[in-house]
């Protein structure tokens, strides 16, 4: 494979490392990829991508100001979104503009992130998915072509999980058939739309729609914020820059007030209800909550993000542990790699096998959500309960996952994995930010055990469930499991874990209205149990999923590959049930002895990938382009690259910097 061909002689270790890789690196690829024809279209799109010089920072963009960054931004994100529109979008086809691929060649050029992402990421969705044919024929291939740019405006400064209690107002007039947009308190002005700050000429506001004299709820609307020509706001529109954050600095997240600010009525995105010319409200939707279908569509996409992530953070952390050598073992002896501290594998190997359970798991959600939108445009919403639910807790658990291994990586590199050179913190704070937007962790994790508790109840009253929560069904009358030492053993004792928790919730719901509470205050005095209960109902989801797609997709594999890819698997299972063995004991039979054989066959296991640790991050592929690490290039030459970007710290300009003459000579001289 022609990859990442070293612009210095790799580092003895790590070239060590690959001759000892026992499996077939492109045949991993392309599992991970889909298929070998995916991983060919990845990477001319990645070619069209990395060849474009634009991409380079002279200076680290770390190092900018405030404004030099987001203009550097700019200036990257329109080269982009040229050679997208005019070149990748060919090759993967206009309807795949989200595709992982196109995801994936951004991080050539943003290390932090574009102010044109949420552009792609959610407001040409909302026009895909919530637009009547006339709107998208009006506005699709005007986002499409970056003629427009729009952001997506829904949280509000008082408010961002309650949807319901959002206070922008959108009132219609049938006189001018227009909806006035007004933001009536301080807590009403939206807040953190990415893009919408300074970028954005366009936005998609999430409003309450009042029509003759009647308020029906929260709906979207496309409105012009700017003037096209000099990007002036509009009179009635305040905008702007909401300020410093954690991450997403190279970005413009924004704040936005409406002063009675007119649209036509056309701008009401109208495929699930409309307001006729003379003001009537007519709803077509056969379920309440399809204006919330751009969420969910970002939350299934999330699943997929978080394994790349994952796989960025686990490359860089273990071919630096490759090359990094620490402590003497022995006396006279040579320090080791510290990857070969079994400590060390433990922090990263699981690291490896999470982003491949999140990309098998990521694939069946998407054909999940696909089958339930082929439903919907049959006008059947019955699915839809069930991909909310699980829409929702893999996102919260993808996410937070993402983020505590993200952190494993960071500490597995000691000091230097502090550096921002080393990609780590970007990668960090970027994902932190995961685990809050798109719904908060356990918000949506509340959600999910709504959809639980509700199913309990009808698989105790002997109704028969859905595939993701069938084993209910099985597990409704059962106490403890007999524990069995298989992987299928395994994953069963999480089903039986979640059915456990689940059914103690109900328990608690019911033992606290019988004792006179009513059922808002039982269900909120349960809702740490609860969370706990769609947490471990996720865990068995994902395990489950991962295993079953795992032994899918490897059926024609070579056997080497078939080998690496079941081991992955079951450390991933023994990871999981090593970590909740206060479950394991409460809801089955497991032994201490039991898990004592369990904790010793998985540092077995470590032992036995150790060999390949390396073998697999270079499946990922990850080109140095994307991957912007001086401690996980391909080339492992850490210490060079250290000094390299140390060189380029801006402190370094000159040998005496003037704080010393100003400050510093005075104090010393007692004359400040
Ligand atoms: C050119 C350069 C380009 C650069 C490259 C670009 C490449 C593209 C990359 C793409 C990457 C993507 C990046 C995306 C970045 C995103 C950034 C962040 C954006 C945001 O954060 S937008 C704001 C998101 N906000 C939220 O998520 C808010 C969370 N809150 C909610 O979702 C709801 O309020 C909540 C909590 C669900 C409650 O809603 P509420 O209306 O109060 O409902 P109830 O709790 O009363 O429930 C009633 C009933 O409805 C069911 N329900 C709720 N939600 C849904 C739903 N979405 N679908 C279906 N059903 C739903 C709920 O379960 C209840 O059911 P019952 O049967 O129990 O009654
Ligand atoms: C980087 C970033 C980018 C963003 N981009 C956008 C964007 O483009 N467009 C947009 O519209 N929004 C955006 N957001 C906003 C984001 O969607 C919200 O911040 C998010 O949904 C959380 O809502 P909140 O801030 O209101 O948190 P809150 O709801 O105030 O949460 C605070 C705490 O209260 C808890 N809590 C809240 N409600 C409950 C409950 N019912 N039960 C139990 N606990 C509860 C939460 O768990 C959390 O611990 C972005 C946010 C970030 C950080």
């Amino acid at each position: 494979m022609k990859i990442n061909k070293p612009k210095h002689d790799v580092n003895p270790d790590l070239a060590k490392e690959r001759l000892k890789c026992n499996f077939n690196i492109e045949e991993v690829t392309n599992i991970i990829d889909g298929g070998k024809d995916k991983t060919v279209q990845r990477k001319k799109i990645e070619d069209i991508a990395l060849n474009n010089g634009a991409s380079l920072d002279e200076v680290p963009e770390e190092c900018l100001s405030i404004k030099e960054r987001y203009e550097n931004a700019v200036r990257k994100s329109c080269v982009y979104g040229n050679l997208v529109r005019n070149e990748m979008l060919e090759i993967t086809g206009i309807e795949n503009f989200e595709s992982p691929v196109l995801r994936r060649t951004a991080d050539a050029f943003f290390k932090d992130i574009s102010p044109f992402m949420l552009h792609l990421g959610m407001f040409v969705p909302t026009l895909i998915g919530q637009c009547t044919p006339e709107q998208t024929a009006e506005w699709l291939p005007k986002a499409l072509d970056m003629q427009i740019i729009g952001a997506y405006a829904q949280t509000e400064l008082g408010h961002g999980t309650f949807i319901r209690g959002l206070e922008t107002t959108a009132t219609y007039n049938p006189e001018k058939e227009e909806f006035v947009l007004h933001s009536p308190t301080i807590t009403s002005y939206k807040w953190w739309a990415g893009g919408l700050g300074k970028t954005a000429n366009h936005c998609v506001v999430m409003a309450q729609l009042y029509t003759q004299g009647k308020c029906h709820g929260t709906h979207l609307f496309i409105v012009k914020i700017r003037d096209l020509d000099t990007h002036m706001p509009l009179p009635g529109i305040t905008v702007g820059e909401i300020g410093p954050r954690m991450g997403f600095s190279s970005a413009d997240n924004g704040f936005l007030r409406f002063d009675h600010f007119r649209i036509p009525r056309e701008n009401m995105l109208m495929k699930h209800a409309k307001v006729e010319k003379d003001g009537v409200y007519v709803k077509s939707a056969k379920h309440g909550k399809l204006t919330y279908g751009t969420m969910v569509f970002i939350r299934v996409t999330l699943v997929s993000e978080m394994s790349f992530n994952i796989s960025k953070a686990a490359t860089i952390a273990i071919r630096y542990s490759a090359v990094r050598r620490q402590t003497e073992l022995r006396p006279n002896e040579p320090e080791p790699q510290i990857l070969d501290y079994p400590t060390q594998q433990h922090k990263l190997f699981i690291c490896i096998a999470t982003a491949h359970a999140f990309q098998l798991t990521s694939c069946w959600l998407w054909n999940t959500f696909q089958a339930v939108l082929a439903d919907m445009k049959k006008g059947n919403v019955d699915t839809l309960p069930e991909l909310h639910a699980l829409s929702s807790c893999l996102k919260a658990v993808s996410t937070s996952d993402a983020l505590s291994h993200i952190e494993q990586c960071r500490f597995a590199c000691g000091g230097h994995g502090y550096m921002l050179s080393s990609n780590l913190p970007f990668i960090y704070s970027f994902v932190a930010a995961t685990r809050t937007y798109e719904g908060d962790y356990t918000v949506l994790l509340l959600q999910t055990a709504r959809f639980l508790v509700k199913a309990s109840e009808q698989a105790e009253a002997g109704k028969k469930l859905t595939q993701t929560v069938s084993y209910l069904n099985r597990t409704a009358n059962a106490d403890r499991l007999n524990w069995d030492n298989t992987h299928e053993g395994i994953i069963k004792s999480f089903q039986v874990i979640a059915a456990g928790k689940i059914g103690q919730c109900v328990k608690s719901i019911r033992d606290r209205t019988a004792s006179g509470m009513d059922y808002e205050d039982a269900w909120l005095m349960t809702t740490v149990q609860l969370v706990g209960a769609a947490e471990a109902h996720c865990r068995a989801v994902l395990l489950n999923t991962y295993w079953s797609e795992m032994r899918k997709i490897t059926e024609a594999s070579s056997a080497d590959v078939k080998k690496v890819m079941h081991q992955l698997a079951v450390l991933y299972l023994m990871y999981w049930a090593l970590e909740k063995t206060g479950d394991l004991l409460k809801y089955s039979s497991v032994s201490k002895k039991d898990l004592d054989e369990l904790q010793r066959r998985y540092e077995e296991l470590l032992a036995e990938l150790r060999p390949n640790a390396v073998g697999l991050v270079d499946a990922f592929d990850l080109r140095d382009e994307i991957l912007h690490s001086s401690l996980g290039s391909y080339d492992g030459r850490v210490y060079e690259r250290l000094i390299e970007e140390a060189h380029k710290s801006p402190l370094n300009d000159e040998p005496v910097n003037q704080s010393f003459h100003k400050y510093t000579k005075p104090l010393m001289l007692g004359k400040l």
